[in-house]
């Protein structure tokens, strides 16, 4: 049995493909913001959640978009989630009809972090581990622990050897 190839060793996520995802939750969320139906706001968790909140804000028509920032990786090695940047709290209050979007929850430790900071909002992630799926309260696709999710804005296109490569 061969090594895994490059694009065998993980989860490749182009951007097509996190279009589709985006807009897959932005329909699920449609229509349940405690305001008949509506939501007041978006938080996106810079930066992974930036791409997807802007796809679910278009599609909600909503306006009102903000950021918190909370580093944590350093490449694929985790330390403690701190958070660096809030959101106008004057805005998004206890969280109340305030969706916070992000690209995946793996751990759950950097959403843990910020659902401290609003604790009604309603948070959705598009990709989702298991370990991290419980401070989800919404996603739409779930990958094993064990796999890493590569996000089109950390790749290029490039060659790579076919299964039977010459020597
Ligand atoms: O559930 P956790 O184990 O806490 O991991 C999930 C977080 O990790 C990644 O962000 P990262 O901290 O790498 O920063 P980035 O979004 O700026 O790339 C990802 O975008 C999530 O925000
Ligand atoms: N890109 C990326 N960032 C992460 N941060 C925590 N888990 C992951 C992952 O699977 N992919
Ligand atoms: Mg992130």
């Amino acid at each position: 049995m061969q090594d895994r190839l490059p694009h065998e060793k993980g989860f490749h996520v182009s951007w097509d493909q996190l279009h589709r995802d985006a807009r897959a939750l932005a329909w699920r969320l449609d229509g349940h913001g405690p305001d008949n139906g509506n939501w007041k706001a978006v938080v996106a968790i810079t930066r992974g959640g930036m791409a997807p909140a802007m796809i679910v804000a278009r599609e909600l028509d909503i306006r009102t978009v903000d950021t918190i920032s909370v580093k944590s990786y350093n490449h694929q090695t985790q330390a403690d989630p701190k958070v660096i940047k809030f959101p106008d709290m004057a805005l998004v209050g206890d969280g109340t009809g305030v969706l916070i979007v992000d690209d995946l929850v793996d751990t759950g430790r950097t959403l843990e972090v910020v659902r401290a900071h609003m604790p009604k909002a309603h948070v959705a992630t598009v990709y989702a581990k298991p370990q991290g799926r419980n401070q989800v309260d919404s996603f739409i696709t779930e990958v094993s622990q064990d796999t890493w999710i590569f996000f089109p804005w950390d790749m290029a296109l490039q060659y790579v050897q076919p299964y039977r490569g010459v020597d």
